[in-house]
């Protein structure tokens, strides 16, 4: 039922996979339960979004990963512990990005998952103390923080990602509750920005939430530009907006003839003035390799795929693709890496909109790769310096961990039959919101 031949069998690397995750997740519960983040070499507990108030985020970010793995007794304890100790009334300012894309798009996956209404009603609850940021903003540009308790906004300077990456998590919750204010306030900001796209169809990244006006003239396809483009075609795909599928077309065009560049036989994106085209920087972000998967998804198969083969040409090169390169000289300009899962994100795009093995193949490597250099004593660690021997890790593992790359290796490794292989829909963060079948 999966896309191409299983020439080989792949179920080994997807019980590796599963084994890995379940040894991470006990290790969680016996010494972090409810943190945000395990501290993987010390076995400590980390705060993510605020000093003295985790909200449980690792664990969030894993339900919808342990439901696919058919961990159903892992699955009920995680429920249970949000049922019961999950209370989002803090008198403390949150980010209004991180905590749509990981915390209302992880209990939304959640729900979509075990249909467990209780888990609807917390999204709610999470995505309605967002919503200040949206109405209490005089251009509609959400603000960057939100007090969860008081509703009061703060810091107008924000970028196109942390304005327009929302209309997922949001239409998700219009869609099953029938509220569509989520759904309008999500699109109303991504309206804002792409009506300030320049001459040449590219938006900047950066813009004032108060003022409109944009704050910088670089575009991006890395952060803080790459989830606006990405919720544009994702709220065509899941909604049917036409209006999203004629913005994205726009600006992916745009990108297509005026930012693409052939270099050494590889296709890169590099920084450009969104203004006059001039390239600005020829670093390219780890963050950028998902761009790969979102071409090949909206009908780019072919730039989709060499845009793969280049940061294959870095995995290859460093073995685990560091925070970024300059593409010109092959470069590291900078050596950490946290863990991240862009390369995985885009193989399984890949892979499922072509069936062809290569790309599990490469993410079998990324897998294996992550397991040889970020496992220690209580989990998976990120890494100050990928070109040391070994690579040194540091004592933190991000919350996107736990929803991202173990979940794109077990799809396309276990060929579980709770997905629906041809419709389906993860989220920027992985929550699964389409194509959950109990
Ligand atoms: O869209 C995102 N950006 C950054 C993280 C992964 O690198 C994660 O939160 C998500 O994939
Ligand atoms: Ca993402």
């Amino acid at each position: 039922s999966v896309p191409g031949s299983a020439r080989r069998d792949w179920k080994p690397v997807a019980d590796a996979v599963r084994e890995e995750y379940l040894w991470a997740w006990r290790q969680y519960v016996e010494r972090a339960l409810g943190a945000d983040h395990i501290k993987p070499i010390s076995g400590g507990r980390e705060d993510f979004f605020v000093e003295g108030h985790s909200v449980g985020l690792s664990l969030v970010e894993a339900v919808d990963t342990l439901w696919l793995m058919e961990a159903d007794a892992e699955v009920a304890q995680a429920v249970q512990w949000i049922v019961d100790d999950l209370d989002f009334d803090i008198d403390a300012p949150f980010q209004v990005f991180e905590t749509n894309i990981r915390v209302v798009g992880g209990l939304a996956a959640a729900y979509h998952c075990t249909g467990d209404q209780r888990l609807l009603e917390r999204a709610e609850d999470v995505a309605d103390r967002l919503l200040p940021a949206f109405t209490q903003s005089p251009t509609g540009l959400p603000y960057r923080y939100v007090n969860l308790a008081t509703g009061a906004v703060s810091d107008p300077e924000t970028n196109i990602v942390e304005i327009g990456t929302y209309i997922v998590e949001f239409g998700v919750l219009s869609q099953w509750t029938g509220d569509n204010r989520y759904y309008d306030l999500a699109k109303r900001a991504m309206r804002v920005a792409y009506d300030k796209r320049t001459e040449l169809g590219l938006l900047p990244h950066d813009i004032n939430a108060e003022t409109g006006r944009w704050r910088n003239r670089q575009a991006t396809v890395g952060p803080p530009g790459d989830s606006y483009y990405e919720y544009l075609w994702d709220g065509f795909r899941l909604f049917g907006d036409p209006e999203l599928k004629q913005w994205y077309d726009t600006l992916t065009g745009a990108i297509l003839s005026e930012q693409a560049e052939r270099h050494d036989g590889m296709l890169w994106f590099p920084q450009v003035d969104a203004f006059t085209g001039e390239v600005l920087s020829r670093e390219q972000s780890v963050l950028a390799g998902f761009y790969a998967g979102l071409l090949a998804e909206s009908g780019h198969v072919a730039e989709g795929r060499a845009y793969h083969d280049a940061f294959t040409a870095v995995q290859e090169r460093f073995g685990v693709i560091p925070t970024s390169v300059d593409y010109s000289t092959m470069t590291a300009t900078r050596v950490d890496t946290a863990l991240r899962p862009e390369f995985a994100d885009s193989a399984l795009m890949l892979w499922l909109a072509t069936g062809d093995e290569v790309f599990r193949e490469r993410a079998r490597t990324h897998f294996e790769n992550m397991v040889a250099t970020s496992k220690t004593t209580y989990g998976f660690a990120s890494l100050t310096d990928v070109t040391a021997e070994p690579p040194s890790q540091e004592d933190t593992c991000p919350g996107y961990w736990w929803s991202e790359q173990m979940k794109y290796y077990w799809l396309l490794f276990s060929d579980t039959p709770r997905l629906d292989y041809r419709d389906n829909y993860l989220s920027t963060e992985a929550n699964l919101l389409r194509g959950a079948r109990r």
